[in-house]
């Protein structure tokens, strides 16, 4: 039988009057308030916000790595109440193995589960890094790596888990501009391919506008939602049905540029 929350459109992440304040030496900080919203199954969300609106909060939340001080986070039904298998995360800044290669990076979460990886397994982590653009430097170390192919193996090491839900915290802020674009397209054509749920933190209109189904703007400190926008675009976003959306777009970007503007003035 299919479970309830199974098919695509029903409640993957449930926020449910989410805060979240920090006790720190220096004081308090109320970093999230009662953030209310439900991300359905493999639906691909733009958090955007200013620096500091609690972004990356939200997400260790989803992951399990924060507990919320009010409200909860639930995954699938269930309250999380720690880290779990089927969520994927990317941060920033890659986190890789220094003393290990690039694709003995990508296969290392399998190898820490279970033990073994097959040749299955290996021919899987090469094509991934390929689709990263990576291919070539699979026996590659961290340390030979620019920072910006040291992500994209951490962006390939999440995705061979194959996580029903992806976490990405600004995964592309450290690439150049063309590159950015360019692992958009791949992020995107990838969660075609295999649907899962995305939740993409990022402080770029054009990088939410080029991705996403939907958009949560927050506001400054303490985070609120603030906009909760179905993107009205069609797919794909670039070459000849980009052109075609060009008006849109530019009045999707005013419209968010405004809301972000209005609140930290
Ligand atoms: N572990 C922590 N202890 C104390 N304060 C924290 C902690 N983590 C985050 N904060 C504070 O909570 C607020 C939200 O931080 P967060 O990193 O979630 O913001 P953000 O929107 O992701 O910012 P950015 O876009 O700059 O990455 C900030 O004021 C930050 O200083």
């Amino acid at each position: 039988m299919t479970p309830a929350n199974d098919r695509p459109g029903d409640p993957a992440i449930v926020f449910d009057g989410l805060g979240q304040v920090f006790h720190t030496r220096s004081g308090r900080t109320h970093a999230l308030d009662h953030v209310d919203f439900t991300v359905a199954r493999h639906q691909f969300v733009a958090v955007l916000g200013p620096s500091g609106c609690g972004k990356s909060t939200l997400l260790r939340m989803i992951a399990g790595l924060l507990q919320p001080t009010s409200g909860e986070v639930r995954v699938f039904g269930l309250k999380v109440a720690e880290p779990r298998d089927d969520v994927g995360i990317v941060f920033q800044k890659p986190t890789l193995l220094p003393w290990a290669s690039a694709e003995d990076n990508v296969v290392f979460p399998l190898r820490h589960k279970t033990g073994r990886v097959d040749a299955a397994d290996w021919e899987r982590a090469r094509a991934l890094l390929t689709t990263v653009g990576l291919g070539g430097f699979e026996e590659r170390l961290p340390a030979e790596l620019s920072g910006g192919m040291q992500q994209r193996v951490g962006i390939a090491r999440a995705l061979f888990m194959e996580p029903d839900i992806l976490l990405m915290d600004e995964p592309f802020s450290a690439l150049d501009a063309l590159t950015r674009e360019e692992m958009g397209f791949e992020l995107v054509r990838v969660w075609e391919a295999q649907p899962k749920t995305v939740v993409f933190i990022t402080h770029s209109i054009s990088e939410a506008l080029l991705l996403a189904d939907r958009i949560v703007v927050m506001s400054p400190r303490p985070g609120r939602v603030i906009e909760d926008l179905i993107v009205p675009l069609s797919r794909p976003r670039a070459g000849e049905t980009g052109f075609q959306n060009a008006g849109k777009i530019h009045e999707l970007s005013g419209h968010l540029r405004s809301l972000l503007v209005q609140r930290a003035a």
